[in-house]
């Protein structure tokens, strides 16, 4: 699909446009000018700040606002959350659903999304970084990293609440827990139970415990804004339309009440049927040849024993170090220098 130009169609039918679709309008047309915005007849102020990028604000500032970041699409093909956060915008847009917080809606990578691929020149979830390293080639992605940040950056430095951001995708391969979520590092600063109890009742009883900084969007707003962020997987990849919603009823639920809520009442983390992992090895592709130990389709969180090849790399094996240690994220086809997989160990928070 072809991005569309909206230069000489009137603000009325550019607004129409986005309430009668919003997905197939972030799909369809590319917006030139800065900004777009409207308001809603229940005082919600709705921005168009760049191509899939929306903002809600509320009419009036509230200190118990929260500040929350729903972003899914930074892989192009993972489409149950582009279409999670689209029903949202939806139920926004129509009036059905009343956000007590500023909420910015991010749907990644919009041109990957239109070609059904996970990205176009190079993986958008590692350029989540600030450097000052001279660009030798602006691909796509980097360009909408930049947009991303940029608009990111402004919205959690606005007005002084509780920061969220989940950054919503889907896994390549099927997985022994189905959902879970990566927490990414948090240089010494704490755990927060009580998002985890909320990812619990998302059905996300799953949790990586990150123990290094990374290119993820998750980090960035992390590290940066101090936000409460983590990648959630929600499931197995799959086209557009071929998604199963139901899978993903408790996590549309916890969405709704989250935005339309002040507080959403929650179990207590003792009493969430959560597992922990932490991150054993971050095990990067440096060569040409490397090849994983295991076959590519095995399900994430498959255990190996200690001594077992994982993966090898110009002839060197790179083995488990532990007995149960497994493996999430396998990919031999990843660029030169990225993370080709992770291990996991249980852990204890
Ligand atoms: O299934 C896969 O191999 C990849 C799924 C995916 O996109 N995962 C994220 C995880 C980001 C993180 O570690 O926080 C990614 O690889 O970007
Ligand atoms: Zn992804």
């Amino acid at each position: 699909m072809e991005l569309l130009s909206l230069s000489g169609v009137s603000r009325q039918s550019i607004k129409q446009l986005i309430s009668n679709d919003y997905l197939d309008f972030s799909r369809r047309y590319t917006l030139d000018s800065n900004t777009f915005t409207f308001l809603l007849e229940n005082g919600t102020h709705v921005s168009l700040l760049a191509n899939g990028i929306l903002g809600i604000n509320l009419a009036s500032v509230d200190k118990h606002a929260k500040s929350i970041v729903l972003s899914c699409g930074i892989h192009g093909n993972e489409t149950a959350p582009i279409e999670i956060c689209s029903q949202l915008v939806t139920q926004i847009l129509n009036q059905s659903l009343l956000s007590k917080h500023r909420i910015l809606f991010i749907f990644g990578n919009i041109d990957a999304m239109n070609k059904g691929v996970r990205f176009i020149d190079e993986n958008l979830n590692r350029l989540f970084v600030r450097t000052n390293a001279p660009v030798l080639l602006n691909t796509y992605e980097k360009v909408r990293a930049d947009t991303i940040k940029h608009i990111v950056d402004s919205f959690f430095n606005g007005p002084q609440s509780e920061k969220i951001h989940y950054d919503l995708h889907t896994a390549i391969r099927p997985s022994k827990h189905e959902k879970f979520a990566v927490y990414p590092f948090l240089h010494g600063r704490e755990y927060d139970l009580e998002q985890l109890a909320f990812l619990s009742a998302c059905d996300v009883n799953t949790i990586l415990l990150s123990q290094s900084p990374t290119g993820t969007f998750s980090y960035y707003s992390s590290f940066y804004h101090h936000a409460h962020s983590f990648t959630v997987e929600l499931g197995k990849v799959k086209p557009f339309g071929e998604n199963d919603m139901r899978n993903f009823s408790a996590v549309k639920k916890q969405l709704i009440a989250l935005l339309s809520k002040e507080q959403v009442l929650l179990k207590h983390y003792n009493d969430c049927p959560i597992t922990v992992f932490k991150v054993n090895q971050v095990i990067n592709r440096e060569h040409e040849n490397f090849s994983l130990g295991f076959s590519e389709n095995i399900a994430n969180f498959t255990e190996f024993d200690k001594g077992d090849v994982l993966a090898i790399e110009n002839g060197t094996p790179i083995n488990a170090t532990h007995n149960g240690e497994a493996i999430v994220f396998p990919n031999a086809e990843v660029a030169i220098g990225q993370r080709a997989l992770l291990t996991v160990i249980p852990c204890e928070l």
